[in-house]
């Protein structure tokens, strides 16, 4: 049993970024911790981080460089102890963090997938020829013109209402959200979105997957998260990330994966592609759970010497 449980007068501080989905995301982990424990809401407090990817709003995320956009403040603020634990969307973490800092924590799993969403049409097929559609994933895009190179892709950055307006002002006919993130804000029965199959679009490595980062001294804090931890979904992660540190991917590269667990077999489906969508390389697999970061790995170098050097510069 934990000695010293966090209190109101010394509550367990809660660092996030302070978009909608990012609050939403850290009021979801206090209110699991606070059930957890038994311990009233005002035993853990929100403290917003503002960061770099929150600062910089004209420029296509993939022209700010660097890793970390949305995360490198909030692990800051944990390592000097201004924080005692960071909630952050798994899908912007790089896939190593900084020493001293460990990130094993995992709630539950949201939908990974995508969402289709449009005013005027319902799928991608359904798209008139060379119509606008908008995003400012590097992913997403080139997904998108592997299967429709006659569409022309636009910038969309902002967030969920931001997007949604622009819509309205058609700036473009349709954009591309992640399912999870109107399911967390609460916003999927007012937005005019459809899930996107899997098999018609490969998620981003850990979409859906909130993590929970913490100092690895910080052993009460381990303790403290152990009953909100979600093992299958670790798994999955464990699979997924590995996948992308074999290819070194970092928000500049279009690479997307997902594991499912099924029946005590984990099976992992990944891709890469080029940025202009002109060639896609796939490989999947199935394993034992327990092997699921080999296989990961395994198929993320195999996908790494088929490609060759320069096929994410094109
Ligand atoms: N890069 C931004 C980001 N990071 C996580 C999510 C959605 C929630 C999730 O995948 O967990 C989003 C927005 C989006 O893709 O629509």
């Amino acid at each position: 049993m934990t000695r010293d449980l966090p209190t109101p007068a010394q509550p367990l501080r809660i660092g996030t970024r302070g978009s909608p989905l990012a609050l939403a995301q850290a009021n979801e982990t206090r209110a699991l911790l606070a059930q957890a424990w038994d311990l009233p809401f005002e035993a853990f407090e929100v403290v917003i981080i503002r960061t770099t990817g929150d600062r910089v709003i004209d420029r296509p995320l993939s022209q700010i460089g660097g890793k970390g956009l949305f995360t490198k403040e909030i692990e800051e603020a944990l390592s000097a102890g201004a924080i005692d634990i960071a909630v952050h969307s798994m899908k912007d973490m790089p896939v190593e963090q900084p020493p001293g800092l460990v990130l094993d924590g995992y709630l539950e799993r949201e939908d990974p997938r995508d969402a289709f969403v449009s005013l005027s049409c319902t799928a991608i097929a359904d798209l008139p020829e060379g119509t606008v559609v908008g995003t400012s994933s590097l992913r997403r895009k080139s997904q998108i013109l592997a299967r429709r190179p006659d569409l022309e892709v636009v910038e969309f950055r902002g967030n969920v209402q931001t997007r949604l307006q622009k819509l309205e002002d058609k700036v473009a006919e349709a954009t591309f959200l992640a399912m999870a993130g109107l399911n967390r804000l609460g916003m999927i029965d007012s937005v005019p979105a459809r899930a996107i199959g899997t098999e018609d679009m490969l998620p981003a490595i850990a979409q859906g997957a909130i993590g929970i980062e913490r100092r690895g001294a910080d052993s009460r804090v381990a303790e403290l998260l152990e009953p909100i931890h979600h093992v299958e979904t670790a798994q999955r992660l464990a699979c997924e990330r590995a996948f992308l540190a074999a290819l070194d991917g970092s928000c500049q590269t279009p690479i997307a994966g997902l594991a499912e667990i099924e029946g005590g077999r984990l099976r992992f489906r990944g891709e890469i592609l080029r940025p202009d969508g002109s060639e896609v390389l796939a490989e999947a697999g199935e394993t034992a759970i327990a092997d699921g970061p080999a296989l990961g790995r395994e198929l993320g170098e195999t996908l790494r010497r088929i490609a060759g050097p320069g096929f994410f510069s094109v």
